[in-house]
């Protein structure tokens, strides 16, 4: 079995980004720069933003964290949007989900300018990935792209069963493992709570990625041998023993699936550090394209 080590992964690929920001600050030009909204006081969410900021600091990127309280309307995220979209010295921005219940989460997706969604959830940039024409491709599933690259894992023709249809994850991950080139070239199964016999189809996969956040829900009698296992569970469950008062738990029983495994995900330090990782990948390619347009 081969560990797909995403924290390992996510830091070569930091330093990359660091080379080319100081090849920027050499040229003279403005380093990218990536904001982030935070509505509400959600631990994970917090911690998120919080390592998306650290990130920026640690390969030169200029940063900025908008906080706003869990009260906020949907006109005043809209109104900070507009702002956000307006300010020239912004390269890319997100805006941190899940959002408080009174706030329409596809009205705020609909008015992030899409030259400056480096999430890439805006209905133009989805629907460019799934056309593959260029654009930002959610950093979660450009993740787990980039890991089966880096770590050589064949994917033409292997049966890839996604386990979740979130917009997040699910749906692009199932779009991409199935488009022309590599990786991708998959036969994708999409499959949801309303999947019949879906312990059957899990047992044909190649690949299974796994987007349930349903802590150990993937058992090693459920899977083949030599499949390659992704894990985008994280799950925070209370644990008095650790300093913080809980541990992140992924979808898979880990412990048992690896000895069948020929390629697995860990968690903590798999899918999720990836998440960061590519999202300054995508800010540098808005910082990219910015430049460009201004010439
Ligand atoms: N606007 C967005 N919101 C959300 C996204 C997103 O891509 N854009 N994805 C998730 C949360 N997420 C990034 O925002 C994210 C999740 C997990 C990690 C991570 O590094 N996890 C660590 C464990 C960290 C911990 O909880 O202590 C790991 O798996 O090793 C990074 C980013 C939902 N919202």
């Amino acid at each position: 079995m081969e560990l797909l080590d995403g924290k390992k992964v996510s830091n070569d690929i930091k330093d990359e980004i660091a080379v080319e920001v100081q090849k920027m600050k050499d040229r003279g030009e403005k380093v990218p720069h990536l904001a982030a909204v935070l509505v509400g006081n959600d631990g994970a969410s917090l911690t998120y933003v919080g390592s998306k900021v650290k990130a920026c600091e640690r390969v030169g990127f200029e940063s900025t964290l908008v906080k706003m309280p869990s009260t906020t309307s949907e006109i005043e995220l809209l109104t900070k949007i507009k702002e956000l979209n307006e300010d020239d010295n912004i390269d890319g921005f997100i805006v941190q989900l899940p959002l408080p219940p009174q706030i329409d989460t596809q009205k705020v997706l609909l008015a992030v300018d899409p030259d400056k969604d480096v999430d890439g959830f805006h209905p133009m940039n989805f629907g460019k990935m799934a056309l593959d024409m260029s654009t930002f491709i959610p950093a979660t599933p450009f993740g787990i792209l980039e890991l089966l690259e880096r770590y050589d894992v064949d994917t033409k023709g292997k049966h890839t069963v996604v386990i979740g249809r979130s917009h997040i994850v699910g749906r692009p991950m199932s779009i991409l493992m199935g488009r022309k080139g590599w990786p991708g070239n998959s036969t994708v199964t999409l499959t949801h709570s309303h999947t019949k016999n879906i312990t059957q189809i899990i047992s044909q996969a190649d690949i299974v990625i796994s987007a349930l956040g349903v802590p150990n829900f993937l058992k090693a009698e459920m899977v083949k041998d030599d499949a390659v296992i992704i894990d985008v569970g994280i799950t925070r469950v209370t644990d008095e023993t650790r300093p913080k008062g809980y541990k992140i738990v992924g979808d898979v029983d880990f412990e048992n699936v690896s000895k069948k495994a020929s390629h697995i995900t860990p968690v903590p330090g798999g899918v999720g550090p990836m998440t960061i990782a590519m999202l300054l990948k995508n800010t540098l390619l808005a910082r990219e394209r910015h430049h460009n347009n201004k010439k």
